[in-house]
């Protein structure tokens, strides 16, 4: 098959030229035993846009291969801190130079609006290189006085080497910044594998990684399916360390493939069932913008979606009306008109999962108050739907639905809010909203989740740290606590005058 395809974005009249094959050592190869593709389909059409490599488990070797090659010599521990900040701040300026081309195919393959990937995925990926970028030459150890006369110690904090990095798809390009910008500030190196239902940005960007000068196998990209790549990948023994972002399911699958491999070091950004607390304080106007947020937003295909909101009962009715009057408000639709506000969800699995909760939900006697009814025409469009009248066993409140579909429920008391919220077994995010501030202190620290927000939802920072409790994941991306997941500890002690009298 071709390795470069000219991709025509249909509402620009934009020409890209992609290449279609698997990258590694900086070149776009063939797989070297599979003649298996990948096709990208276009959610808001339906239509196929291109077909690409999908790696097998032997490509993986080999792009693992070429990891450790420049592991151990033109980057691990023989590369300076400056360089890796140097090349990542170039990365970064590429990325921007290239934001609106980078946004128009996430666009086309995801479906998520253009103003949306380009002002936010591709600015905050941006954002994410420039940091990380800065603390590449920050990383420091500490000094240990032992005995204060002949011994002391210190800790240096290495790469932890070879880096699998497993994406979604609900944010290709900024799954991929989380990812492999604090790897590369520490001096990993990368095997990624994106999702094979949105591999095309992250080809795009294996471009940028030549032209910005990164040496050879430094970071590789296998397109593949996760029960081919991604299980290659995850039982590598050449592999010291996996990150992974996706469904629960899948990081359990992960979880057990590095304890019987080689006891890898593993971060898990899992899935959730975040609740949204309103208080009859709040400013309602406000809470049901950051609610309507919460849930509409990337058309709910996000882990932190606000999938349960939970009203006080003085307060319910005032609320309802409000948030159907705001969501009703979000244009769902061509994602190329700068005035859309969602897209379609990303594929027909995904559609069709959407519709079997939405089914589950009228079946088990929830109360549809807005949407709940298909669109004719093409594209995988699911507009939002509101249940209320919910009770705490049905599915749609237990389970992870990935899609714009909220359950409103109330509640009278604050523990009996707090109780309701943490009902779940997940702990990604939760949200408060409330004028009270003893009250948000109280309920923020009640909260059993890795990010609270009060007064707003869903906002995160590259310099704020981000991830799961329970269910919903192990170990942090994001801020100075992501560089953690990338390194190793080493102390070492240092004897300098100390005899020691033997035997014991
Ligand atoms: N936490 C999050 O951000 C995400 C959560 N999800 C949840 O998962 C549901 C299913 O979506 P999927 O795309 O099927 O999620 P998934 O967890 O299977 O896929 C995520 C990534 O894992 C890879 N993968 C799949 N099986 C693997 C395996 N055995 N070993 C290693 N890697 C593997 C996939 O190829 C993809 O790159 C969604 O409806 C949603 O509820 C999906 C995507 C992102
Ligand atoms: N909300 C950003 C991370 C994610 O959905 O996976």
């Amino acid at each position: 098959m071709a390795t470069v395809v000219t991709i025509t974005v249909p509402k620009t009249g934009r020409q890209i030229k992609l290449p279609t094959g698997l990258f590694i050592n900086n070149q776009f190869v063939a797989s070297v035993d599979s003649k298996e593709t990948i096709e990208c389909i276009n959610p808001a059409t339906e239509k196929p846009i291109c077909s690409v490599v999908a790696g097998s488990a032997k490509d993986i070797d080999v792009a693992v291969a070429a990891a450790r090659e420049a592991f151990n010599t033109t980057w691990g521990k023989n590369v300076t801190g400056f360089e890796r900040s140097r090349l990542l701040n170039k990365l970064a300026d590429l990325m921007e130079r290239d934001a609106q081309e980078l946004a128009e195919l996430e666009a086309l393959n995801n479906g998520k609006p253009v103003r949306v990937a380009r002002d936010f995925d591709v600015g905050d990926s941006v954002g994410c290189l420039r940091y990380y970028a800065g603390w590449a030459d920050k990383i420091v150890g500490q000094t240990i006085e032992i005995d204060n006369k002949t011994k002391f110690a210190y800790t240096k904090h290495e790469p932890i080497g070879v880096c699998g990095q497993i994406i979604p798809w609900n944010y290709p390009i900024m799954m991929w910044a989380w990812k492999v910008a604090p790897a590369l500030a520490c001096g990993c190196t990368i095997v990624m594998k994106p999702s094979e239902y949105t591999p095309l940005t992250v080809l795009k960007l294996s471009e940028l990684i030549v032209e910005a000068g990164f040496p050879p196998g430094v970071i590789n990209t296998i397109p593949s399916l996760g029960s081919v790549g991604g299980a290659a990948l995850t039982a590598h023994k050449g592999v010291d360390k996996i990150a992974f972002t996706g469904s629960t399911i899948t990081g359990r699958k992960i979880m057990a493939a590095a304890a019987e491999s080689n006891l890898k070091k593993v971060s898990l950004e899992l899935g959730g069932k975040s609740p949204q607390l309103i208080f009859e304080s709040a400013n309602l106007d406000q809470a049901a913008n950051w609610a309507a947020l919460g849930i509409l937003y990337n058309t709910g295909q996000d882990c932190t979606a606000g999938s349960r909101v939970y009203v006080q009962d003085t307060v319910y009715d005032k609320f309802i009306q409000i948030l159907v009057i705001k969501a009703k408000q979000l244009v769902i639709g061509d994602g190329f008109d700068e005035a859309t506000g969602g897209g379609p969800v990303v594929s027909k699995v995904q559609y069709d999962k959407i519709w079997s909760y939405i089914e589950a939900g009228k079946q088990q006697g929830a109360q549809c108050i807005l949407g709940g009814e298909k669109r004719s025409g093409k594209g995988y469009y699911v507009d939002p739907t509101i249940f209320t009248n919910i009770t705490p066993d049905m599915k749609i409140v237990q389970e992870e639905i990935f899609g714009p579909v909220l359950s409103v429920g109330r509640f009278s008391t604050e523990d009996e809010g707090i109780k309701l919220a943490n009902s779940t077994t997940y702990g990604l995010g939760a949200g408060l909203h409330s004028n009270d501030a003893n009250q948000c202190m109280r309920v923020s620290n009640a909260l059993e989740a890795g990010t609270v927000w009060v007064n707003q939802y869903n906002l995160l920072y590259n310099n704020v740290p981000f991830g799961g409790k329970k269910q919903s994941g192990i170990g942090r991306e994001l801020g100075s606590n992501a560089l953690e997941e990338y390194t190793s500890v080493k102390a070492v002690q240092w004897n300098y005058g100390e005899k020691l009298d033997w035997p014991l």
